[in-house]
């Protein structure tokens, strides 16, 4: 048994559609409008829906769109009218899961259910076996304040086409989570996502890395080697940092998005390549390009399409559903009930200045949830961690000199997120070009450890 979403403007339709699934024993809940309906999907996170594609306030379409934004998941039955096909089409390209004609037959209205309910208990198989836990969307993107409904706007209209596009926003808020949702919403769903981190890569390997090289293009190519964007093929390319690619290598970008086509490094013919690239960056672009740093031609090209994601603290009011989110994800990781939360907590982490946003919010709930004694987080346990008097564990002997300590705490910061030198400054809170001298006078790289 389910629980049911139905929205239709017709409440004779309402009322017996209702009628008949709560008999069948789901939980039924019904809406009239596209408003209501996006208000109930939220709320409740119904497993199956039944959409009228007309509304009285808007068309189901877009509700699909942005039901399929929140929660991918979601078996979207559309009931539509012969006249509607066009219609039709266009939403099972959105991913509705089926559609029935009206007038509508309660038989096989029971049946499209019934297949929608299963279908949700074969992925939910599957995910158990190649993602980890069952019924947990890692790739969910929380959050229900007006800037990010804008956001889920953006991705329903950006999964629908292969637009390049630009994602902003200050680091941990979602840039990598919102490109794969674009990818994974997108009917290339199946081709390959690859991520470059521009900022991960030595400057000399950037190109080869990027667009490949033949053998014996330098020393040390001993054979042929595909770059990134052979590997995305016909999917996406997400290139993170992008503010970080040098200025030669911007030109070489700019000339794949205008004509499709490269070369890899020693090569002497053009390669042409479908991938769809989405860039994003945390830094001002704007202003780069007005110090010649970034390339304007490039920047026009990337920002046709840009969707900029709001810092944490502008968004304040999504804490308690991001909050449900990760104690709900780390349950599952830890294979432990859900934490429950002392009251003041919330309140607790609305006063917190989040500059490491999402990503610094999650890390809190994770470290308070492994802190907790028996099941529930405490204000005490989250007001230490937020202020940084929770006791560490020393991970470095006594017996080490500065230097040592220096170095190894360096290579972890770099491990931890994935060399990506801008995010590592950040942490360690020193500029860019002295973690570089940094990693150069330690000799430090992706492989030493
Ligand atoms: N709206 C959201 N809902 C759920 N999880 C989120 C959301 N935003 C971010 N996260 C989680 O926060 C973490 C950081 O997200 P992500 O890596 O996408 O950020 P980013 O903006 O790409 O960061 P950076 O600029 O540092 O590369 C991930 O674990 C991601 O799943």
């Amino acid at each position: 048994m389910a629980d049911l979403l139905i929205v239709d403007d017709e409440s004779t339709i309402l009322e017996s559609i209702s009628m008949f699934m709560a008999e069948k024993g789901h939980a039924v809940h019904t809406a009239a409008t596209v408003k209501q309906a996006l208000e109930l999907f939220e709320k409740t996170n119904p497993q199956v829906v039944i959409l009228d594609i007309r509304l009285t306030d808007g068309s189901g379409l877009d509700a699909l769109r942005q039901m399929k934004a929140v929660n991918p998941l979601a078996r979207i039955i559309m009931i539509t009218a012969f006249q509607d096909m066009e219609t039709t089409i266009e939403a099972m390209k959105l991913g509705a899961y089926d559609y029935i004609h009206k007038p509508l037959d309660a038989v096989e209205l029971d049946n499209t259910v019934a297949q929608a309910i299963e279908s949700l208990e074969q992925d939910r198989k599957h995910t158990e076996f190649s993602e980890g836990p069952a019924g947990f969307d890692r790739g969910v993107i929380v959050g229900s304040s007006r800037v990010m409904k804008d956001v889920f706007k953006m991705i329903g209209m950006l999964c629908q086409n292969r637009a390049t596009a630009l994602i902003t926003g200050e680091t941990g808020t979602g840039k990598e989570l919102v490109s794969r949702r674009i990818h994974l919403s997108s009917p290339d769903k199946d081709k390959p996502f690859i991520t470059f981190d521009c900022s991960a890569v030595v400057n000399t390997l950037l190109e080869s890395e990027l667009f490949g090289h033949e053998k014996g293009a330098f020393t040390g190519a001993v054979t042929q080697r595909p770059g990134k964007i052979e590997l995305a093929g016909d999917g996406t390319l997400f290139l993170d940092e992008v503010g970080e690619l040098p200025l030669n290598l911007q030109a070489k970008l700019l000339g794949f998005l205008e004509r499709k086509e490269y070369m890899r490094v020693g090569g002497c013919s053009n390669l042409t390549s479908r991938c769809r690239i989405i860039a994003a960056t945390n830094q001002d672009l704007d202003q780069m390009v007005k110090e010649k740093k970034f390339r304007a031609d490039l920047y026009y090209r990337l920002k046709v399409v840009t969707i900029t994601l709001p810092s944490l603290k502008d968004r304040l009011s999504d804490i308690p559903l991001l909050v449900d989110h990760f104690i709900r994800k780390c349950a599952h990781d830890l294979g432990v009930k859900p934490m429950q939360l002392q009251d003041g907590c919330i309140e607790r982490l609305k006063s917190h200045a989040w500059t490491g946003n999402v990503r610094e919010l999650e890390n809190v709930i994770i470290s308070a949830a492994i802190r907790s004694r028996g099941n529930v987080i405490l204000v005490e346990t989250l007001d230490a961690l937020l202020s940084g008097t929770a006791p560490q564990v020393s991970r470095y002997p006594a017996s080490q000199s500065l230097a040592q300590v220096e170095k190894r705490h360096i290579q972890a910061v770099l491990a931890s997120v994935q060399w990506n030198k801008t995010r590592a400054s950040r942490i360690l809170k020193i500029s860019l070009p002295t973690l570089r001298k940094k990693i150069h006078k330690y000799q430090l790289s992706p492989n030493s450890g």
